[in-house]
């Protein structure tokens, strides 16, 4: 799904924030992307998800080398990825549920064949309160609660996570813990990266260790 061959990364003229980084992550497979803050878990994320570009090197998702991609091409796979950011990036002129349906509208289906799920999900994350809310008035942990659903209404071939339980209590990051297995479940490949040891203690999946620059798979 995801293989990266001897990537490095810089921001201008900045010291290496990756090298050498050489890894490969099989289709439906669930990884954590951990190490200390500062090592590059965020940048990683968006390397795999385009919204960077490699230094040197070559990364390849779903099979295609990303940089022989064009602008359509690029956009086409990232419609394939689920994505959690940090800063959550919900559209702020849409309320909780519209940022949610977004990706099955952009997809083209008509309301009527997800409005259902949409709430339901909503429900599911404990959101079913705050549905017709704009995202300027929902707490931290409800933004992410928000983007996290957004990220898994469409079943993504992939999902990408960044500090999804950041800013939930235990009993909220061990609810997201298994819809993450759920959705993997179905043939989603998932990768979140966390400090969170005490969620990544919960599931036995292997964990991508980023420190001084390099990667190693526990
Ligand atoms: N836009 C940027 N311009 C310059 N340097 C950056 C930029 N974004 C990140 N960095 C640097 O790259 C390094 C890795 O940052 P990154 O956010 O990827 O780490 P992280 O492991 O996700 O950290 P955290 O756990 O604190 O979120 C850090 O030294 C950071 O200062």
């Amino acid at each position: 799904m995801i293989r990266f061959d001897d990537v490095a990364l810089r921001y201008g003229s900045g010291p290496d924030v990756l090298r050498h980084i050489t890894f490969h992550i099989h289709r439906g497979s669930f990884h954590f992307l951990t190490g200390p803050s500062g090592a590059g878990k965020t940048s990683l994320l968006k390397l795999i998800f385009m919204a960077l570009r490699p230094s040197d090197g070559h990364i390849y998702v779903a099979g295609q080398d990303v940089e022989e991609l064009d602008s359509a091409g690029r956009a086409g796979l990232r419609r394939r990825i689920g994505i959690v950011f940090q800063d959550f990036r919900l559209l702020d002129h849409l309320t909780t549920w519209e940022n949610v349906a977004l990706p099955l509208r952009v997809m083209g289906l008509r309301p009527n064949e997800y409005r259902e799920d949409v709430t339901d999900l909503l429900r599911w994350v404990d959101l079913g309160h705050r549905i017709n809310a704009y995202p300027e008035v929902l707490s931290g942990g409800e933004k992410q609660r928000a983007a996290i659903a957004r990220a898994v209404i469409g079943k993504p071939e992939l999902l990408l996570a960044d500090e999804p339980t950041g800013n939930v209590d235990p009993e909220m990051g061990d609810r997201l813990l298994r819809l993450f297995i759920e959705l993997n479940r179905f043939g989603t490949s998932v990768i979140i990266a966390t400090h969170d040891y005490a969620l990544m203690d919960k599931l036995a999946a292997p964990r991508l260790v980023l420190q001084h620059g390099r990667v190693e798979i526990h």
